[in-house]
């Protein structure tokens, strides 16, 4: 079987299969991202790091043709100035003619950048405009130009250290205009948090790639960290996996598993 057969299988499946989703008035949510074997999923200061192999990106962008957004935090989206397109396609597929997923970003100040590669490639077909939720408080001139350029903008309520509220950015996302049934959460790292703290995963999905990054790396959790931020439900008990399944891509193994409620 080839790669994408492969990929496209494996992601295909482990959606199918999700039984009782999370959020009865929101999309389901996949949460992933690749981490080093130390837990890490980017070097020093942040940097990015290309952990995944070429055969476990398939896989990630197969997931993406999967799913009708994907969301991240403000700081990979600084970070990073992701795509966060499908490429990686198999015989016969085109980046312009699939579905692409629409680009959701956390971003409690607005501090999204006019240069963002998010933005400029919505002006090319195929491509969905970027949803950024905001705070109450942010900028509204920062705001007027974003829209200019075609971004979508929702305030939404903030806590006192402006962590947007979780559960009402999805379920404004399963609605219309929206309409996101299948939501693909990325990270980064207070992100990937937050998610996990509330219960709000369906399915997890994380490449292991078998390297160290090391101490200054950034952790995928860290529950060492002072998240105060986070006061959504906060939910202490560690997620707990069922129906856990590993695959290999290339180099990498990819673990797949149901979060219990
Ligand atoms: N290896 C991988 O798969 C991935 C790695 N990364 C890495 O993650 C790093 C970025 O992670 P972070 O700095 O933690 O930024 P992040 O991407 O998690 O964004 C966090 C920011 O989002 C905003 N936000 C609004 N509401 C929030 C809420 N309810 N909960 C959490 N944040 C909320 C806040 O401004 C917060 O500072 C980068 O180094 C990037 O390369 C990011 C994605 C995937
Ligand atoms: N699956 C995966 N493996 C890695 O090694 C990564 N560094 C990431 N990072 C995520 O992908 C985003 C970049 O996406 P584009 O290639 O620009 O579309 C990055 O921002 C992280 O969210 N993922």
């Amino acid at each position: 079987m080839s790669i994408h057969d492969r990929a496209k299988s494996f992601c295909s499946s482990l959606l199918e299969n999700i039984v009782n989703p999370k959020s009865k008035n929101g999309p389901i949510v996949t949460l992933t991202y690749a981490q080093s074997l130390d837990g890490r999923i980017s070097g020093h200061h942040g940097k990015q790091l290309a952990l995944s192999c070429e055969e476990s990106f398939v896989m990630t962008h197969r997931l993406r043709t999967l799913h009708d957004g994907i969301l991240v935090g403000i700081g990979t989206l600084l970070n990073d100035n992701p795509r966060l397109t499908a490429r990686l396609l198999g015989p016969g597929e085109l980046e312009s003619t699939i579905s692409q997923p629409r680009p959701i970003i956390l971003d409690s100040q607005l501090r999204f950048p006019l240069s963002s590669k998010v933005l400029l490639q919505s002006k090319t077909n195929g491509y969905k405009s970027p949803l950024i939720f905001t705070s109450y408080k942010h900028d509204s001139d920062k705001r007027k130009l974003l829209e200019q350029e075609g971004a979508v903008i929702v305030p939404i309520e903030s806590n006192k250290n402006g962590q947007l509220s979780i559960p009402h950015v999805l379920s404004i996302l399963c609605l219309p205009p929206f309409s996101i049934s299948r939501l693909m959460v990325e990270g980064g790292a207070k992100i990937i948090k937050s998610f996990l703290k509330i219960n709000m995963v369906d399915l997890l999905i994380v490449t292991i790639a078998p390297v160290f990054v090391g101490a200054n790396g950034i952790l995928a959790i860290d529950e060492n960290s002072t998240n105060s931020q986070i006061e959504e439900e906060v939910n202490d008990d560690l997620p707990k996996l069922v129906n856990v399944k590993y695959e290999q891509f290339g180099r990498d193994i990819v673990l797949a598993s149901y979060v219990l409620s």
